[in-house]
């Protein structure tokens, strides 16, 4: 159906998804790249690929986030200038280190994914792979009966509320907490015709 609708459109760069931990980026940039026939790229996974197969968690316990940020800037620096069609999902915090987003910006149409934080609370208790930057939340305290985890939402409140603004510096912004995985990937198609003027 999206197919059938989008065609075969392409913006004529890499599109790059940044934003907050869940929202997605990884999940609907496979989805982006399939649509589009092109290679898709994971910063968190080319990281580790560089690392000799070390984890994220490994990485960053042993070496450091700052090591780890400079890891990531390689990485996305390469695929940059080694991939001309692509799409790249970067870990939560590559577009908030100002080096890498300086090079986001300049190379790539960025794409910032947005949910409510209650939504990203909700879907980061359920995801397989374990959030760094999350501390461990005591749930016995802050799970309410209907399931909430109200300490992480907070957390998630305070992290959006400081992010946001960084965020938004992207080319477009694609809410991400309403509907299908079509749906929201329509809605990135629409976002890219929109921003490039393609009717
Ligand atoms: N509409 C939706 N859009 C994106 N992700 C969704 C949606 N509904 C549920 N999810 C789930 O939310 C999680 C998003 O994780 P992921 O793609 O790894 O996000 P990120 O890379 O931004 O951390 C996945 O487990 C995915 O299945
Ligand atoms: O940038 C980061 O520090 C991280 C990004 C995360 O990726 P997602 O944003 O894809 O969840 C995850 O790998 C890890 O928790 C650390
Ligand atoms: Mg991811």
């Amino acid at each position: 159906m999206i197919r059938n609708t989008y065609r075969e459109f392409y913006p004529g760069k890499p599109i790059a998804l940044v934003g907050m931990p869940g929202v997605g980026k990884t999940t609907l940039g496979k989805l982006l790249a399939e649509f589009f026939g092109i290679p898709f790229f994971d910063s968190d996974n080319m990281v580790e690929k560089a690392a000799g197969g070390l984890s994220v968690s490994t990485i960053y316990e042993q070496f450091g986030e700052t090591v780890f940020r400079s890891a990531e800037q390689s990485v996305i620096r390469r695929v940059l200038k080694e991939e001309s069609s692509h799409v790249l999902a970067t870990g939560e915090g590559a577009f908030l280190e100002p080096q890498t987003r300086m090079l986001l910006l300049e190379n790539t149409c960025t794409v910032y994914m947005c949910a409510k934080p209650s939504h990203l609370a909700d879907r980061l208790s359920r995801k397989a792979r374990p959030q760094l930057g999350l501390p461990q939340l005591d749930t016995a305290t802050s799970m309410t009966s209907d399931g909430r985890n109200l300490a992480l939402e907070k957390l998630l409140e305070e992290m959006h509320e400081e992010r946001d603004k960084l965020y938004g510096l992207a080319d477009v912004r694609v809410p991400s907490d309403q509907g299908s995985y079509d749906e929201t990937l329509a809605r990135v198609l629409d976002e890219l015709k929109l921003h490039f003027h393609i009717i």
